[in-house]
């Protein structure tokens, strides 16, 4: 016999409630922890079903601001990760790689706009802390132009401080380590 309307309404507004109408149905983390229904789940769709979803999920980076953000996260963690006494060869690497993304970085105003802020700020690599207050720097040109907001580079550390690996297993060997300069 089928559940009484009252039940069968209450379940349909539970479901509306506790569950993102966006999110697909599968998705354990959205995902009420107690459900009304009081009709079977649903059987779980085809597997090529399943993978259209994933893939839409984990789409590629499409917007500039989600691709900036990730491009700085990788500059100033390298940044905060370079050597304190870098080698010759790493103070260019350095210095290539700003280069590199002048040219390469996939927004090609942003690309032009860099260009411009490297020819009037030259890489500064001769060390760690010289890096990073160097790419703080360069950064807050680029908020500058975007109209954003001026972050304080004192802090620059707290934020994008060393990585956290066991037995500092993320640190690059520098002039005063072990390896000899290159
Ligand atoms: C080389 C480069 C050039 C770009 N040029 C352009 C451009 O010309 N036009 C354009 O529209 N977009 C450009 N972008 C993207 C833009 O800079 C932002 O990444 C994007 O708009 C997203 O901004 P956001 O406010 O989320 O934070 P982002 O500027 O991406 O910053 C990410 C995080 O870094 C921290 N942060 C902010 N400023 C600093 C700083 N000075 N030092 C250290 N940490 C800081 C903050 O915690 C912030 O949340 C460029 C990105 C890069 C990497």
């Amino acid at each position: 016999m089928p559940p009484p309307a009252v039940f069968q309404t209450v379940a349909a507004f539970s479901r509306r409630l506790l569950i993102a109408p966006e999110t697909a149905p599968d998705d354990h983390r959205l995902r009420p922890l107690l459900s009304l229904s009081l009709s079977p789940p649903p059987p779980p769709p085809p597997p090529s079903e399943v993978l259209k979803e994933k893939d839409a999920k984990v789409a590629p980076l499409t917007h500039k601001e989600e691709v900036g953000r990730a491009t700085w996260m990788l500059l100033h963690t390298i940044a905060a990760q370079f050597p304190d006494e870098p080698t010759r060869q790493q103070k260019r690497d350095a210095k290539e790689l700003m280069a590199l993304i002048s040219r390469l970085y996939p927004c090609k105003e942003c690309a032009d706009h860099f260009k411009e802020v490297l020819k009037a700020n030259p890489v500064q690599a001769g060390s760690q802390a010289e890096f990073s207050q160097w790419m703080c720097y360069v950064h807050n040109v680029v908020n500058r132009s975007l109209g954003k907001t001026i972050f304080p580079c004192q802090r620059v550390n707290a934020r994008w401080g060393k990585l956290d690996c066991p037995e500092r297993s993320c640190d690059l060997e520098g002039a005063n380590d072990i390896m000899p300069n290159r």
